[in-house]
């Protein structure tokens, strides 16, 4: 495959993206509206926004897993057509295969990608060697920890090399302490690798610690971008100590005050249709 690497080229580049789905029921659900949403290669964007906002939807697009109903979904300059090569995804469950173990469950995207069984093996001790869990190849998923089985995962996902990571709430099963070293971890690993990450959470602070920008989705039906901010925060961080950062605590303030409105068209709306909220 050619690979462009002009540094002016987006690593995702969504532009003017709308999706709709058709319901059960047959009516016609516009979930985001003309989204544009660009990432430079080596950029940390996270999404944030109310439930229902199309976080999700965006991401799949960016994967090639949905195809814009309006727009175009780009990556290095190439419309993305099925399944994006240059990503990897990593979703709230993993996707460990649990009749695999550990070191099989790694090595699969390269054995998958025609690398000989023992290099994969081999490239998959290094990784897991990496992500701390060396001493683990020969463990089922079963027999690890919830922060094990994330390591896993990351090893998993970071082992074909991808240009582009697309994490979808990564971490949101973990503890709050168990969540905080992963992150830190993350951080490590992306911080030289030159990957463009697009990072979907919930949690506002996670998203502020982690990225160079954080994006808001409003409510939907019909989400679009309502903002965007820039994270200034040094690097490397200290995810353990930066949420008492006077700057950390400033921008907090400030996106909340953004994401709030939003958060609290979704509940009202919602609260109209008798849901209530979550
Ligand atoms: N296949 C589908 N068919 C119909 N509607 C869908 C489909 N997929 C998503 N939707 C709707 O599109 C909207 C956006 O969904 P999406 O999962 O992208 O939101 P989200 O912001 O990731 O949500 P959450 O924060 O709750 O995980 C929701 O209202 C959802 O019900």
């Amino acid at each position: 495959m050619v690979r462009h690497t002009a540094v002016d080229e987006y690593a995702v580049d969504l532009e003017g993206c709308t999706k709709q789905f058709t319901t059960p029921s047959g009516d016609t659900y516009v979930a985001v509206r003309d989204i544009n949403l660009k990432v430079r290669p080596g950029r940390f964007v996270s999404v944030v926004g109310p439930t229902g906002s199309g976080k999700s939807t965006i991401l799949n697009m960016a994967a090639g897993l949905l195809s814009p109903t309006e727009g175009t979904a780009r990556s290095f300059g190439q419309q993305v057509k099925g399944v994006n090569r240059r990503a990897s995804y990593m979703f709230q469950q993993d996707g460990l295969l649990p009749w695999k173990t550990v070191i099989d469950n790694v090595s699969l995207g390269l054995t998958m990608a025609g690398v000989g069984k023992a290099d994969a093996r081999a490239e998959a001790q290094r990784w897991l060697e990496k992500v701390g869990l060396k001493d683990f190849s020969d463990r089922y998923p079963h027999q690890l920890s919830g922060g094990m089985r994330k390591r896993t995962a990351v090893a998993q996902a970071w082992i074909v090399n991808p240009d582009i990571l697309l994490m979808d709430e990564p971490f949101s099963a973990l503890d709050v302490q168990t969540r905080q070293i992963m992150e830190n971890e993350l951080l490590a690993l992306w911080q030289e690798s030159g990957k463009a990450v697009i990072f979907i959470t919930h949690d506002l602070d996670e998203a502020i610690a982690l990225s160079d920008e954080v994006v808001i989705l409003g409510a939907g039906p019909g989400s679009t971008v309502v903002a965007s901010y820039d994270i200034t925060l040094p690097r490397p961080r200290d995810l353990l100590e930066i949420r008492d950062d006077p700057q950390f605590v400033e921008l907090h303030r400030e996106i909340w005050g953004r994401l709030r409105v939003e958060v609290s068209k979704t509940y009202q709306s919602s609260a109209l249709a008798g849901g209530g909220a979550e």
